[in-house]
C-alpha cells in the first residue's frame, strides 16, 4: 500500500479526546466511512496481505469490524461470520469475556459457524489493549478454525495488545 493512500486512510480518522471517558482519546472512523476514497482504500488495504491465504472465512468483531470485515470477505472470496457481543445470536454459542480500554465485555461466536479446519481471518477497526483481538482469536480456536492473522485498520501501540497476540500475524494500516 502507498504512502498517500496511508496518508489519506490517516487523513480520515479523527481524535475525540475525552470519549466514552476522561483519559481516552477515541479514534473515530465514521469520516472515513463517509468518503468513498478512503473506504475503498481501507478495505483493500485490510485484505491485501491475505490475498495469497486461501482465506475460507472473514470473522468481524462487532460493531465496527462487520462494517469492513464484510466487504473485505467479498474482496477475498471468503464467507463472513459474525462474532457478536453477548447474548445477540440466537443458535448455540461459545463464549468469551475479556477487559476493554474503557470496561469489560463478553463476545460470542456461533458454536457451528465455522468449519473445523478452515482458514480464518479476523478483522476489526482498531487494536488496543488487545482484549477484544485475543478473545476473537480464542473464540476461533475454540470453534475449530486456524487463525491466519488478524488484520486491522489501527494499532494503539501505546497500549501494548500486540503482546497479547505473540503467536498471532497481525496486521495495521497504521500504528501510532
Ligand atoms: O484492543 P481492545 O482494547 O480490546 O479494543 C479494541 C476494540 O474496542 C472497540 O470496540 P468496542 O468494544 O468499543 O465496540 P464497538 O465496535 O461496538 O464500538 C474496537 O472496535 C475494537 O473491537
Ligand atoms: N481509543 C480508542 N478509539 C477507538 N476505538 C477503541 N477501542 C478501544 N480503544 C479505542
Amino acid at each position: 500500500m502507498t504512502t498517500d493512500l496511508i496518508a489519506l486512510i490517516d487523513r480520515h480518522v479523527r481524535d475525540i479526546p475525552d470519549y466514552p471517558q476522561p483519559g481516552v482519546v477515541f479514534k473515530d472512523i465514521t469520516p472515513l466511512l463517509g468518503d468513498h476514497a478512503a473506504l475503498t482504500a481501507t478495505v483493500r488495504g485490510l485484505a491485501d496481505p491475505f490475498r495469497d491465504e486461501r482465506i475460507d472465512y472473514v470473522v468481524g468483531l462487532e460493531a465496527r469490524g462487520f462494517i469492513f470485515g464484510t466487504p473485505v470477505a467479498l474482496e477475498l472470496g471468503a464467507g463472513f461470520v459474525p462474532l457478536r457481543k453477548a447474548g445477540k445470536l440466537p443458535a448455540r454459542t461459545l463464549s468469551q469475556s475479556y477487559d476493554l480500554e474503557y470496561g469489560t465485555a463478553t463476545v460470542e461466536i456461533h458454536a457451528d459457524a465455522i468449519t473445523p479446519g478452515s482458514r480464518v481471518l479476523i478483522v476489526d477497526d482498531v487494536l488496543a489493549t488487545g482484549g477484544t483481538g485475543h478473545a476473537a482469536v480464542e473464540l476461533v480456536r475454540r470453534a475449530g478454525g486456524n487463525v491466519v492473522g488478524l488484520s486491522v485498520l489501527m494499532e494503539l501501540g501505546f497500549l501494548k495488545g500486540r503482546e497479547r497476540l505473540p503467536d498471532v500475524e497481525l496486521r495495521a494500516l497504521i500504528a501510532l
